[in-house]
Formats: structure tokens, C-alpha cells, sequence
């Protein structure tokens, strides 16, 4: 079986962070195995306080996984301060594990932060050079490629941008803009599409760590990573039309509905 750790935050209400990613994992046949890096008191409507595990706890989890397991591709959730980067980045040279998938998570669905805004010139520095695949959101590549995005001409600028800061591939995701759901990945040298109609939902809490865990253990399982991106879009499309009303605020994205629709277990 294949192997996937998650490195993110804990989120209570079960909808993103580790929970999703876990989820995800499981959903794709793989293990999943979890560092986290901090306890967000969050649920669908806001986020109530942040704790950040301490930079010695956070490495010493990398170091138990990876001196006892074989990880065949790792997905980085939110690290919220210089501090958490610097933690991950070491152990990331230490380790050099294949398949690294980051998502560099600044924002919940509802608007309350979970990156320190001046955190983002060491997101640049310590992270993104160890990702194969950076997945950032439109306000997160607007930041980090200090530039607006307001069309797929933008997006593929601001891909090309960043790819330059040392990533082997970028997908910008357009969850956040309107009309149809675009997608675009770069590899450094084409630039690929993927679309779907926007279903009209409030429910896209944990859209993003779904996404990233889906292409984690796709690239795990050996796809390319123009097929994980496609198959990951092809999940996170489904877990979005199947999301549930849970909560107050922006409910989760929904994991098991294969093994509803096919009658293996109870809705
Ligand atoms: N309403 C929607 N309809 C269809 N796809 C969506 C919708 N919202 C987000 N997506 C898709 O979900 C994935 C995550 O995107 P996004 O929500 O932008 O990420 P994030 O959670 O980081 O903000 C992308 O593949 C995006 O296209
Ligand atoms: C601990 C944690 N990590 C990430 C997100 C963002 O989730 P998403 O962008 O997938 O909605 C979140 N709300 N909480």
C-alpha cells in the first residue's frame, strides 16, 4: 500500500486541514499519516483561535515517520508562521521525500486568516523550492506572485511567475473566480486546462486540501503529474457536488459517496 503524511493543520470541525487530508487518503486507498503543525479552533463559520505546535515537536514528528516509513509522497497544508516553515524546510532537506505537494494555505473559506500576511517572503524562500506540485488558490498566487488575477491570462502569468521561484509545476485554481471552475498547471513549459461548470454551493470548505491530498496520492500511486491534477480534479468535483450541509457556515466537502452510491454503506 501506498504511503501519503499529510503536514498541516488541525482542524476540529472535521472539513479541512489533516481531517480532509486524511479522508482523502483513505478514499484513494493509500495510508495516510499526519504531522501537525498547528490546532486551529475553527468550524465552518469561523476561526476562533490558532495554536502552533513548537518547532521542535513538529520536527521531531517528521523524523519519527520518516525513520521508521517509506513515504511514498508528502502533501504541506498550512504552516502559519516563519517559525513552522523553517521547521518543515529543514527536515524537507534532511528527508528529500519524493512527490511533495504543497498547498500554501493563508486564508479559511470564511475570510479569517491562518498565515501571518508577513510570512509569505519565507513561504518563497523555505517551502516552495521543495514543492514537485504548488497549489495556491487566486488571492494566494495573487500574493505570492505580487500581482492581480482577474482572467486565465492572469492566472497563466502569475503560474509562470512563480514557477520561477523554484517549483516544478504550479496548478492556480479558480475556485474563487466566477463563471466555470478553471484549473491551470504549468509544468515549465505547457500549459494545461482543466474545467468544470461551478456548482452553485456554498459548501467548498476544505476544496483545496482535498484537491492537494487527491494529487498527493495520485502521485504516490505513479501518475504523472498531468494525469494526478486531472484525476484530483475529477475527485474534488465530485466531493464539491456531493458536499454537506453541516454547520452554519460553508460545509465540507464530502469523501465516500462512491461507496454510497454503490449501496456499501448507509448515507
Ligand atoms: N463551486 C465550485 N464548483 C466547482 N469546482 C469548484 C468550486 N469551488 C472550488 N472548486 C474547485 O475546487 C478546487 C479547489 O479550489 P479552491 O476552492 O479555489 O481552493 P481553496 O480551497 O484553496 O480556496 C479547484 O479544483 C476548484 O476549481
Ligand atoms: C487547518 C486548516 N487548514 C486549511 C484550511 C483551508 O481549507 P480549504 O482552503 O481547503 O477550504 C482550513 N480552513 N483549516
Amino acid at each position: 500500500m501506498k504511503k501519503v503524511l499529510t503536514i498541516a493543520g488541525s482542524d476540529c470541525s472535521g472539513g479541512a486541514g489533516i481531517q480532509a487530508d486524511l479522508k482523502t487518503f483513505s478514499a484513494h486507498g493509500v495510508f495516510g499519516m499526519s504531522v501537525i503543525v498547528s490546532v486551529v479552533a475553527e468550524n465552518t463559520s469561523r476561526v476562533i483561535d490558532i495554536q502552533d505546535i513548537t518547532p521542535d515537536m513538529i520536527k521531531k514528528q517528521i523524523d519519527a515517520v520518516f525513520e521508521d516509513i517509506e513515504v511514498d509522497a508528502v502533501k504541506i497544508g498550512m504552516l502559519s508562521t516563519p517559525a513552522c516553515m523553517h521547521a518543515v524546510a529543514e527536515k524537507l532537506k534532511e528527508y528529500h521525500p519524493a512527490n511533495v505537494v504543497v498547498d500554501p494555505v493563508m486564508y479559511a473559506k470564511n475570510g479569517c486568516p491562518l498565515m501571518e500576511p508577513t510570512a509569505v517572503d519565507t513561504l518563497i524562500k523555505t517551502i516552495i523550492p521543495f514543492a514537485d506540485v504548488l497549489t495556491p488558490n487566486i488571492p494566494e498566487a495573487e500574493k505570492i506572485a505580487d500581482m492581480r488575477i482577474t482572467s486565465v491570462a492572469d492566472m497563466e502569468a502569475a503560474a509562470k511567475k512563480i514557477y520561477s521561484m523554484g517549483c516544478k509545476a504550479i496548478v492556480i485554481k479558480g475556485g474563487h473566480a466566477s463563471g466555470n471552475a478553471i484549473d491551470i498547471l504549468y509544468d515549465g513549459k505547457d500549459f494545461y486546462r482543466f474545467e468544470t461548470s461551478r456548482i452553485a454551493t456554498k459548501n467548498t470548505h476544505g476544496t483545496g486540501c482535498t484537491f492537494s491530498s487527491a494529487i498527493a496520492s495520485q502521485l504516490a500511486k505513479g501518475l504523472s503529474v498531468k494525469d494526478a491534477v486531472e484525476k484530483a480534479k475529477d475527485y474534488v468535483t465530485k466531493a464539491i457536488e456531493h458536499s454537506l450541509d453541516i454547520g452554519k457556515g460553508n460545509g465540507p466537502t464530502h469523501h465516500f459517496y462512491e461507496l454510497y452510491k454503490y449501496g456499501l454503506r448507509d448515507e
